[in-house]
């Protein structure tokens, strides 16, 4: 197998933007969150979160109708959209501009959200971060894969890789079935786990930040928030995925000798975001 390109500090810091004084909300980007389902607004909900503390200057949740006012009281500064369903997403549909889109976290496979995804795929030009259940409904209908804009990010853990690529005999075969999957569809991998890796074209990368106290609850839906969030601030898809995969580890370097590792939760992730941001922009 090839060796890795390790994604450290200094491979971060290379793709890192300062943000202009004289900058404001709307150039600082919009970011739309898509997903969450009755008992699962909670994944939308830090993903949201996270994006906004990622540095876009806007961010708006779609969700089903009851996912409302969770989110409008949890997260006062994100505005919400919400389906005429109740309990899951039956329409993918909406006039607002926004400059990056993830969806995926805690969207549920109803079939009618199933068609309303497959419609909103037909409608889309602009790289997309997929995760989650967004993930598992393109293994259900593979031929929709084709229509993911080129340089999409898809964001799965082992078990949603598998059931895109099917099963793998050892990594190397897993990195290789993934490098074919990338190119033909031309987008970007990122195979969540420990290490975290992804896969662009020919070039494969491995996260060197982060830890064992990432394992716990909506850590991979705060992931989808950051690097949709980055988009939205116009980074690259690819320089999107390596920082925002480097940021969310670097939170879990910062945080354990506060936390341990039991107590460190993905709202955790979101509270270290700052001092992971502080610690790349230190001046050495
Ligand atoms: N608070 C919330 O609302 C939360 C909602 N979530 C949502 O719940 C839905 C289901 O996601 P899940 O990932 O739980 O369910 P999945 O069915 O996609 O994944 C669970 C299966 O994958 C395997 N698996 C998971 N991570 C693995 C790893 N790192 N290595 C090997 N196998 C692994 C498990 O053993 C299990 O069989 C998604 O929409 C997700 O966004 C979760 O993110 C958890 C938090
Ligand atoms: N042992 C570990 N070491 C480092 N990172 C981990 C570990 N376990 C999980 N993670 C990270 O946590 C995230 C889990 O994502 P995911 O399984 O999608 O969670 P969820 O769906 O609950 O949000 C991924 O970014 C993964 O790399
Ligand atoms: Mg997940």
């Amino acid at each position: 197998m090839k060796a890795p390109n390790y994604i450290d500090i200094s491979e971060a810091r290379k793709r890192h933007h300062a943000i202009p004084f004289d900058t404001h909300k709307r150039i600082q980007g919009h970011a739309l969150l898509i997903g969450g389902s009755y008992g699962k607004i909670g994944a939308i909900t830090l993903a949201s979160r996270a994006a906004l503390q990622t540095g876009c200057g806007l961010v708006t949740a779609l969700v089903p109708k009851c996912g409302y006012e969770i989110l409008q009281i949890a997260n006062p500064e994100v505005m919400v959209l919400t389906d005429t369903n109740e309990k899951y997403l039956s329409e993918i549909a909406f006039s607002l501009v926004s400059n990056a889109i993830g969806i995926g976290p805690g969207l549920g496979q109803e079939l009618a959200t199933q068609k309303a995804f497959h419609e909103f795929l037909i409608n889309t030009s602009k790289p997309l971060v997929v995760d989650a259940d967004a993930l598992n409904i393109l293994a259900q209908n593979p031929t929709w894969l084709t229509l993911l804009p080129p340089e999409s990010v898809l964001t799965p853990h082992p078990k949603e890789l598998e059931r895109l690529i099917g099963k793998w005999q050892s990594q190397e075969e897993k990195v290789a079935k993934t490098i074919d999957f990338a190119k033909h569809y031309q987008v970007i991998v990122v195979l969540k786990g420990a290490p975290t890796q992804i896969v662009f074209g020919n070039d494969f990368y491995e996260n060197t930040s982060g830890n064992q106290a990432l394992a716990t609850a909506g850590s991979g839906d705060v992931l989808t928030g950051i690097i949709t969030s980055l988009l939205a601030q116009s980074y690259a898809p690819i320089d999107a995925s390596i920082l925002g995969v480097y940021l969310h580890g670097l939170t879990a370097n910062i945080a354990l000798p506060k936390t341990g590792y039991q107590s460190f939760i993905a709202s955790t992730i979101i509270k270290y975001l700052g001092k992971a941001f502080l610690a790349l922009e230190k001046v050495e």
